[in-house]
């Protein structure tokens, strides 16, 4: 089964020099992947890179074993994502929102209202279905992106630190519903600043700084934040050490 997303070499700088430079990462098929790295490090650049949000100056992307280049509706309808805040229409209720989102992922329009009410209970929503977005909470309509993102049962999941602003019992619930799509055999690539949430959930932790993988952490390994210091700190030195020259070179 080929990978749910495959990034190789890829580059996209922005004017200031920060961004991505060089990534080379995957996701396999039942795998969740967590990127971590400090503000600024590159992880939305990246996450927006692997979705064709924005486009890479080098290297080579695919989903689902397709070159991003060649994807279709089909290689599309098999991804799900939340980066960037989650965009609904305020004027309809969650579930025309969720509707919405369904048939633009190409979920058969007999199977919309199970799959809504399905990722309803899944995300702890039922509540709010029939509620305006614009008179949802900021929590609320987090979850209810989350559920946009979720609610045509995508291959490839990509999330940009999703538990911002979910309560303790919202990120329960994601976490347990990752897990799951995971067992069934999707792929999540998922950025986070919660190391401990992360190590919950991930089978593999990258670290990424100023725009590189410096390296990986082990999910079940003891005090994940020391570690994930002493990647940091030790790749900041050496690029201190090297005049940053490689910040500087196009
Ligand atoms: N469209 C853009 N134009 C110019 N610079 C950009 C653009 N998007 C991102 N950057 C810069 O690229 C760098 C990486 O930003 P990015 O948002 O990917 O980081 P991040 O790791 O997601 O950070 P955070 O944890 O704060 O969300 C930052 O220095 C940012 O200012």
């Amino acid at each position: 089964m080929p990978e749910r997303l495959a990034m190789s070499g890829v580059v996209r700088t922005f004017a200031s020099g920060d961004g991505v430079r060089g990534v080379d990462l995957d996701v396999l098929p039942g795998q969740i992947h967590a990127l971590v790295g400090l503000n600024g490090a590159g992880k939305t650049t990246l996450l927006r890179l692997a979705l064709g949000m924005l486009r890479p100056q080098a290297g080579g992307i695919r989903i689902g074993g397709i070159p991003l280049e060649q994807a279709g509706p089909a290689e599309w309808a098999a991804v799900g994502h939340l980066v960037d805040a989650p965009l609904a229409y305020g004027e309809l209720d969650a579930r025309a929102n969720l509707a919405l989102a369904a048939r633009l992922h190409a979920v058969p329009k007999p199977d919309v209202a199970h799959q809504i009410a399905a990722v309803f209970a899944e995300l702890g929503l039922g509540a709010y279905a029939g509620r305006k977005v614009r008179a949802l909470s900021l929590g609320n309509r987090q979850r209810l992106g989350l559920a946009a993102a979720l609610v045509h049962g995508p291959q490839l999941i990509v999330l940009d630190e999703p538990t911002n602003s979910l309560d303790p019992r919202g990120v329960i619930l994601l976490r347990e519903s990752l897990l799951r799509r995971a067992e069934d055999g999707a792929g999540v690539l998922v950025s986070s600043h919660h190391l401990d949430e992360v190590a919950r959930i991930a089978d593999r932790i990258s670290v990424l700084n100023a725009g590189k993988i410096i390296g990986g952490l082990d999910p079940h390994g003891i005090n994940l934040e020391r570690a994930f210091f002493d990647l940091v700190y030790a790749d900041d030195e050496r690029r201190n050490a090297s005049g940053d020259l490689e910040r500087r070179l196009p």
